[in-house]
């Protein structure tokens, strides 16, 4: 008799909610994946947590906490993406390419830009508080 057939990992299971949960399950796995492979997501995480402790010790406004939240979202965001597009090219083209080089600059640079607007909103939050003024 033929065997049954293996359970397909990659299928949602039945439901709305749990294919909702399983979604979830899949992005918490994603990030714990790129948060092992990736050092410069782990810096994130460790400014993540400096951050955020620097916002409860100087009681930042909630004006404040909106920016710095959108700043850390889009700097965690931005790696994330990074992390995604490069084991894409890697997969996709493990030789020298030119667009394959393109695609990696490409999504760097969208973690530059991010980090560079992370930088200015923490800079204009922490800086008078860090100076005294
Ligand atoms: N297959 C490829 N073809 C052409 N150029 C590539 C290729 N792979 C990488 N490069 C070039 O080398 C650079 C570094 O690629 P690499 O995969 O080492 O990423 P990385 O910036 O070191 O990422 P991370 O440090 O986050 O792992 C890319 O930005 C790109 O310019």
């Amino acid at each position: 008799m033929a065997e049954p057939p293996a359970p397909n990992r990659l299928r949602p299971p039945e439901g709305l909610w749990r294919r909702r949960v399983a979604s979830f399950g899949h992005a918490f796995r994603g990030v714990w994946a790129a948060l092992r492979s990736e050092v410069h997501l782990r810096f994130h995480a460790f400014a993540t947590v400096v951050v955020v402790g620097l916002g409860f010790y100087y009681g930042i406004s909630r004006l404040e906490w909106a920016l710095v939240a959108i700043s850390v979202a889009c700097v965690w965001s931005a790696e994330l993406m990074n992390t995604a597009i490069e084991a894409l090219t890697d997969l996709a083209s493990p030789e020298y390419h030119v667009l394959a080089g393109k695609a990696k600059d490409v999504a760097a640079a969208a973690v530059l830009l991010a980090a560079l607007g992370a930088l200015v909103v923490g800079g204009l939050v922490f800086i008078p508080r860090l100076l005294g003024s």
